[in-house]
């Protein structure tokens, strides 16, 4: 094998921290490979300053990093895997999805309210319309600031925007070490976290065996099967990450129970779909939930939030 792997990241801080926890687990079992991080800026990072769904175009954090790897210029590639569009670049593959983090979304408030406690018409922070919609749909009087930025950055603009509470992904701040700040964690029935969530997507060449090979051990097959399931819903639905549209798949008793969402942007329209299938159904699991959702009218929501309405 050869003895240095060139490992493909964004540069924040959440990004550099996955990649190196990647890289520990790789070095436990190669201790003589090295892993050398290049970092590489995506266009997501750059426009920090208009809400992602205004943006367009799929696959924002990941693009220029697909790019290094069809280039040769980086081995394998470390995303969110909430990062992943549901179409995946021609000639590249997902070689090993990791143990899953917290998959939920949590609230945190600098006074310390929860989602209950929030006073009338409190200011909360997010950019993310599948979190807006969901926590306006139980609490109409909130009023959602939208926030952009690292989470390092969203979690200053908590003081210096005048919020009250913001909504991160737990997996990000347990990741950094910072779950000490998080104030409440939401329930997935309040609120349903994004496709992938809390997983790691570790992407390769499709024709590059050697690294499929030393990525194997680092795979974790129930992670890869629920995760699987929820992409199967957002591919079905044609969704990206800037709608409103959430997945949540768990074990239970050995089978996989999966829960979809769609939602409208004011939260006045929240519609939800479970099924339960076998492993091996993983992928037609997905698509069942997202046919149930397109019955109740999931398609006209998600027409009117590509129309911008
Ligand atoms: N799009 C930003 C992004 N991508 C992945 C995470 C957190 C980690 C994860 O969900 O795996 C975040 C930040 C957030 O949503 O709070």
């Amino acid at each position: 094998m050869k003895n240095t792997f060139v490992v493909g990241s964004r540069k924040s801080q959440l990004a550099l921290t996955q990649t190196e926890w990647v890289i520990e687990k790789l070095k436990k079992l190669y201790p003589n490979i090295r892993f050398e991080i290049k970092e590489i800026v995506t266009k997501g990072d750059k426009i920090l300053d208009v809400t992602l769904s205004k943006v367009g175009g799929k696959g924002l954090f990941v693009k220029e990093i697909e790019q290094a790897l069809l280039d040769g210029e980086i081995d394998f590639a470390v995303h969110s895997m909430k990062d992943m569009p549901a179409e995946m670049a021609e000639g590249l593959t997902i070689g090993a999805v990791p143990e899953r983090e917290d998959p939920r979304d949590c609230l945190i408030s600098n006074q310390d309210y929860t989602i209950e406690t929030l006073p009338i018409g409190a200011k909360v922070g997010t950019s993310s319309l599948r979190r807006a919609a969901q926590i306006v749909a139980y609490r109409p009087d909130l009023k959602i600031e939208s926030i952009r930025g690292n989470v390092n950055t969203r979690l200053s603009k908590l003081e210096t925007d005048g919020l009250n509470a913001i909504i991160l992904a737990a997996a990000g701040l347990k990741r950094m070490n910072w779950q000490d700040r998080i104030t409440q964690y939401l329930d997935v029935d309040l609120c349903l976290p994004a496709v992938g969530q809390g997983a790691l997507g570790i992407q390769v060449r499709e024709n590059d065996q050697e690294t499929i090979q030393m990525l194997q051990y680092i795979d974790d097959q129930e992670t890869r099967m629920i995760i699987s399931a929820e992409r199967a819903l957002l591919h079905h639905l044609q969704g990206g990450c800037q709608i409103p549209i959430g997945a949540y798949a768990r074990w239970q008793n050995d089978q996989i129970h999966l829960v979809g969402m769609v939602a409208a942007v004011d939260g006045k329209r929240i519609l939800k779909a479970e099924a339960t299938g076998s492993k091996e159904e993983a992928v037609s699991l997905g698509i069942k939930v997202a046919n149930q959702l397109l019955q109740q009218g999931a398609d006209q929501i998600l027409a009117e939030v590509k129309e911008g309405k």
